[in-house]
C-alpha cells in the first residue's frame, strides 16, 4: 500500500522525496489501515462475549455515538451520529459493544444507507432483540469539500426492524428520546 500512495503522490505532481513527504506513503498506509480496520474482525470478535442474562423486556437507547466512516464511492470521509435503540427479551448487550458496531462496520467502504442496516442486524442477531432501531446523521466530506460543496447538508438514515417497524408508539419513543420527531 505504501507504494500505492507514493505513486498516487507522484501523480499529483509532487516529489515524494522532499523531506516533508519522505514517510508520508508509509504514514498514509498506516492511517488508511486503520480506518479500514473494520474488515479484520468478526461480530463475535468485537462482542466478546459479553451478552448478559436480564429480565427486562424495556427500551434501551444509546445516543450520539460517535461515526467515522469512509464513502465508498470517493474514498472520503462522512462524520456523524449514530443513535441504537433496542427491545431485549432476556438479553442485553454489554454498553461498549454498541460503538464497537458502530466502529466495525464504520471503519470498512461504506455507503450510509447499508452501514446503518448492518449495525441494526448485527444488534438483532446478537441478542435476538424484540426490534432494534438505528438512526444515523451524517456529514459527507464528499459534498462538502468537492461536487456539490454542500456545507450543511445532513444525510439521515434510519432502520427500524421487528417491533419498532410494527408499533408506531414503540417508533416515536424511541424517536422522541432520541429528541427528533
Ligand atoms: N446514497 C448515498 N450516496 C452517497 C453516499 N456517499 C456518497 N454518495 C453519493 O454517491 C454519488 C456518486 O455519484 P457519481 O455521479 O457517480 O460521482 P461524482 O461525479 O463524483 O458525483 P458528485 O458527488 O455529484 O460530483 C454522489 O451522488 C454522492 O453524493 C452515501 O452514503 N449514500
Ligand atoms: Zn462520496
Amino acid at each position: 500500500m505504501e507504494e500505492y500512495f507514493s505513486k498516487i503522490i507522484q501523480a499529483i505532481g509532487e516529489d515524494v522525496n522532499r523531506e516533508g513527504l519522505r514517510d508520508t506513503p508509509k504514514r498514509a498506509a498506516k492511517a488508511f489501515k486503520f480506518l479500514n480496520n473494520g474488515y479484520e474482525k468478526t461480530l463475535d470478535e468485537v462482542l466478546n462475549g459479553a451478552i448478559f442474562q436480564a429480565d427486562t423486556e424495556d427500551m434501551v437507547i444509546v445516543k450520539d455515538i460517535e461515526l467515522y466512516s469512509l464513502c465508498e464511492h470517493h474514498l472520503l470521509p462522512f462524520i456523524g451520529k449514530c443513535h441504537i435503540g433496542y427491545l431485549p427479551q432476556g438479553k442485553v448487550l454489554g454498553l461498549s459493544k454498541l460503538a464497537r458496531i458502530v466502529d466495525m462496520y464504520g471503519r470498512r467502504l461504506q455507503i450510509q444507507e447499508q452501514l446503518t442496516r448492518q449495525i441494526a442486524t448485527a444488534v438483532e442477531t446478537a441478542i435476538d432483540a424484540r426490534g432494534v432501531a438505528v438512526v444515523i446523521e451524517a456529514k459527507h466530506l464528499c459534498m462538502m469539500m468537492r461536487g456539490v460543496e454542500k456545507q450543511n447538508s445532513v444525510m439521515t438514515t434510519s432502520v427500524m426492524l421487528g417491533i419498532f417497524r410494527e408499533e408506531i408508539s414503540t417508533r416515536s419513543e424511541f424517536l422522541n428520546l432520541i429528541n427528533r420527531k
